[in-house]
């Protein structure tokens, strides 16, 4: 039943729309929460933990006549193979964590993808809803609207003081994360990057890799999401995290436009290189894929390149990682084996041979 979630790269928040898709790949909301009297997921048994998960797929059929919750479809980690969980990882669906231990963990996930409710992650819920650009207000809204669905039928741990309680005491609160994941390959190429992202900590905003917490930034994307969840509402931090993002947009098209007018035919060039590259290669490793695919997310964007869309590159960011390429191939690949699949990929993708 959910073999679509594995054997598709695309979901709905790779769709290259919303607002300022161009810059803003996706816009992510997420909210931890706890069920009261039972111990957080950490200090669980396996099968106190699976407890839990029996709990929330029980109130999930209560909810069944709601439309917003009605798709969701529950899954348990454990009977996934770990191929499967890679891509539930790569499609931003589940976190890495998530991913490793499967024993105890559940899953619910809406059709298109756009809400992901992992269970027993860091704590009992983490309701996840994903969309496509920068659409804060959105995801929020959704978000929202399943955790007031799941709180009429759970008793979340809360206190009138504090908010909602967490596992980690950086979640208390609200328990509210809202990110958001920008490509900002020319605030990169004109040295701006490290002092712009510098300067968001200060501003209560944390910027993480591509996979989150403890992940590097490649191929230029960045994930910025807020620091602090107590003693804010959740609107302000929407709110906040908007008027930064709205600001890292000015700032990168401000860049794009410096580079275009005083070094166009340079930055033509390294597009076109990039572009020639991935059509071309027949070996690719991942790390160069990320950086030659951001040059050509770019070369879109200014319109250097007008034969691949954005959707295409968002997909490709899935298309090319270890457990998609394995998946399709059907086999476990060496580390070179993959880098020739991906060059294969990258190549009929962009050239638009892939069957469809
Ligand atoms: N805007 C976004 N677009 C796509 N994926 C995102 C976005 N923000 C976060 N993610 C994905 O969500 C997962 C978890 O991210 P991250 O570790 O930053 O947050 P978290 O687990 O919710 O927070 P915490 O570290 O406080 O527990 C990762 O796989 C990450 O790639």
């Amino acid at each position: 039943m959910f073999e679509k979630f594995f054997s598709q790269a695309s979901s709905k928040w790779m769709e290259g729309t919303g607002e300022e898709a161009d810059i803003v790949i996706s816009s992510r909301v997420r909210l931890a929460r706890n069920i009261s009297a039972i111990p957080f997921p950490h200090l669980l048994q396996t099968t106190e933990a699976k407890k839990v998960v029996a709990m929330i797929y029980e109130a999930l059929q209560s909810l069944q006549s709601n439309e917003q919750v009605k798709d969701l479809t529950p899954v348990y980690l454990q009977d996934l193979q770990p191929i499967e969980r890679s891509i539930l990882v790569d499609k931003h669906l589940i976190s890495p964590q998530h991913a490793e231990e499967a024993g105890g963990r559940g899953l619910l996930i809406s059709q298109d993808e756009d809400i992901s409710i992992l269970i027993n992650e860091e704590d009992h819920l983490r309701i996840q809803c994903l969309y496509s650009g920068l659409e804060l207000e959105k995801v929020w809204n959704e978000a929202s609207q399943v955790d007031d669905l799941f709180e009429s039928v759970l008793d979340f741990a809360f206190d009138e003081k504090l908010g909602y309680l967490t596992a980690c005491p950086t979640n208390v609160g609200t328990g509210l994360r809202a990110s958001v994941m920008m490509h900002l390959p020319a605030l990169v190429m004109t040295n701006q990057a490290t002092r712009v992202l510098a300067s968001l900590s200060q501003l209560g905003m944390t910027v993480r890799g591509l996979y989150g917490e403890g992940t590097e930034a490649t191929g230029n994307l960045f994930q910025i999401s807020n620091q602090v969840t107590l003693g804010r509402s959740e609107e302000e931090i929407i709110s906040s995290l908007l008027v930064v993002a709205k600001q890292l947009i000015d700032q990168e098209r401000m860049a794009r436009h410096v580079l275009l007018k005083e070094t166009k035919n340079q930055l033509e060039d390294q597009v076109c290189r990039a572009y020639g590259a991935l059509t071309h290669a027949r070996v690719m490793s991942s790390q160069e894929s990320m950086s030659l695919l951001s040059k050509v997310r770019l070369g879109i964007d200014v319109g250097i390149i007008k034969t691949a869309s954005l959707q295409t590159m968002n997909e490709m960011l899935v298309l090319t990682r270890p457990a998609f390429l394995q998946k399709m191939k059907g086999k476990e690949l060496s580390p070179f084996e993959r880098d020739v699949q991906r060059a294969t990929m990258i190549r009929e993708k962009l050239l638009d041979k892939i069957e469809k």
